[in-house]
């Protein structure tokens, strides 16, 4: 699988590296490709570390802008010229999307992939790991969307919430690789 995880670029505490790491580990064991925004800081790296410490491959899409934080040993590294680009290239690459926490660049990557699904344009699973609850104020937000009629779309129909990299990845693997 190429999954396309959207994450926080800064250094977090342990509540926050462990389970980036676990997830890490689950795809690199299983030989699947991480797509990232490709930087080498904060949790990005901590997952692309993972990754790359237990086989899986690294497909990095930076921007211009960020060039000089880029990772330097990706299998892939592509630089997009704008934010824009950069969102609709992760994407592509992407069989699926898991959201872990982040700041403003992890909430537009995740808003624009759902609004992209809403409109039907993609229909790759979108899985928000919800770490120490840390989704839990973005989906009373979005419940409440659903709820007063600001969603023409089942809010369950846009993405899953999981507790643990473990029940994340297991949603990646059913959904995209199907039942076993
Ligand atoms: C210290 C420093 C300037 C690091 C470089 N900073 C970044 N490098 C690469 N992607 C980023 C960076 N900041 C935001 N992004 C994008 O936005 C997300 C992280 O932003 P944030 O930390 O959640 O808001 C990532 O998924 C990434 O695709």
């Amino acid at each position: 699988m190429n999954i396309c995880v959207f994450l926080s670029a800064a250094d977090l505490d342990e509540r926050y590296t462990r389970p980036a790491r676990e997830l890490a580990e689950l795809l690199g064991e299983g030989g699947h490709t991480l797509v990232w925004g490709g930087s080498d800081t904060g949790l990005m790296k901590v997952v692309a570390d993972g990754v790359r410490e237990t086989g899986g491959r690294l497909v990095g899409v930076s921007v211009d802008f960020l060039r000089e934080w880029a990772r330097r040993d990706a299998d892939e590294m592509v630089f997009a010229e704008d934010l824009a680009a950069r969102k609709a290239l992760l994407l592509a690459r992407a069989d699926a999307v898991v959201v872990l926490a982040g700041g403003l660049g992890t909430l537009d990557e995740v808003t624009e992939v759902l609004e992209l699904r809403k409109h039907g344009l993609h229909d790759k699973p979108v899985v928000l790991l919800n770490t120490a609850g840390f989704y839990d104020g973005l989906a009373l937000q979005l419940r409440r969307m659903e709820e007063e009629g600001f969603l023409p779309v089942p809010l369950s129909g846009l993405f899953v919430l999981a507790d643990t990299a473990a029940d994340a990845f297991a949603h990646l693997e059913e959904s995209v690789v199907g039942p076993r």
